[in-house]
């Protein structure tokens, strides 16, 4: 059987060489294309060369138009902005559009849904397989607790991190108010500061720190009277969001359009 042509946009970030490196490692898939937008620096470079994996005669180039319409799938970390436009270019083409992005506002939500009409969109906030398990198990242990439990998400990254909360943070907060029956719209409770008054009964809080180097870390707490329960999940090396990613890209084949999820991909929806 033919590789899946698999390409790669932001393709010079943190993820992006994460990416290219993971689809290299994968058996029956290939890398078909790295896209950075115009006038940027690796613009020409050969993408393997790039990702530190050997020359690969892939080079990096801002035409997304062409590069979609090549290509079995697409893999995007990079920006809410870049991500709704690349969308709307994977609906045109009819292809599998993983999204990693974080940080989106509900305009991009609504764009993000309009191309799911056509294109195949896989998205998580973290594609760790690690992470959508503790989502699982995080609507678990709100299911099971009442809330004389409060539940706090506290999240650290580096220091490059330009979102807050995390995507991974959003993911836990709308598991656990899942678990409790509850909208986590109605019970977030974020950025403390200041004269905040006591805690409310039923919210979900939410903190983030950041720092130096550090991947990705989160903890669900959920705090009683003289107990406390932690889930926690440490991303050690970015491999772990890369080789998720390419994984939704095999899964996703043949779907057809619509709006998935890593827990559809790592068949956790019932879990
Ligand atoms: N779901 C998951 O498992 C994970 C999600 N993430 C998310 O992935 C995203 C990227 O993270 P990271 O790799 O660390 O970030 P980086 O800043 O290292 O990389 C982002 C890349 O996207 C490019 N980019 C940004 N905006 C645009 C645009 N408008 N058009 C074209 N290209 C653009 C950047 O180019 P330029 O330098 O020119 O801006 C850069 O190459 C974040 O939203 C992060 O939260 C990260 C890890 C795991
Ligand atoms: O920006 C990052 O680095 C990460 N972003 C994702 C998030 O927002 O949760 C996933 C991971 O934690 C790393």
């Amino acid at each position: 059987m033919a590789p899946i042509r698999i390409a790669v946009t932001g393709a010079a970030g943190r993820m992006g060489r994460a990416l290219l490196t993971a689809i290299h490692e994968t058996d029956g898939c290939t890398i078909a294309g790295a896209l950075e937008r115009d006038g940027h620096g690796d613009i020409g470079a050969d993408a393997g060369t790039l990702a530190g994996i050997g020359e690969m005669g892939v080079p990096v180039t801002s035409d997304a138009l062409e590069v979609f319409a090549a290509v079995d799938a697409v893999l995007d970390f990079t920006a809410p902005d870049a991500t709704v436009e690349f969308a709307d270019l994977a609906a045109q083409a009819r292809i599998v559009h993983v999204i990693g992005t974080t940080g989106f506002a509900p305009e991009h939500e609504t764009r993000l849904e309009a191309a799911s009409r056509h294109a195949t969109l896989v998205r998580a906030g973290n594609m760790s397989l690690g992470v959508n398990l503790l989502t699982a198990l995080t609507k678990r242990v709100a299911q099971a607790l009442d809330t004389d439990w409060d539940i706090e998400i506290v999240e650290m990254h580096h220091r490059h991190k330009v979102d807050a909360p995390s995507g991974t943070a959003l993911m836990l907060g709308e598991a656990a108010a899942a678990g409790r029956g509850v909208t986590l719209d109605d019970v977030s409770d974020r950025g403390r500061d200041g004269q905040t008054g006591a805690r409310k009964t039923g919210d979900i809080g939410f903190a983030a720190l950041r720092g130096g180097s550090v991947v990705g870390e989160h903890s669900a707490i959920f705090a009683a009277e003289k107990e406390r329960i932690v889930l926690t999940h440490i991303a050690e090396d970015r491999s772990i969001f890369a080789r998720g990613a390419v994984k939704a890209a095999l899964w996703g084949q043949g779907k057809g359009p619509g709006n998935f999820d890593m827990l559809d991909v790592l068949g956790l929806s019932d879990f």
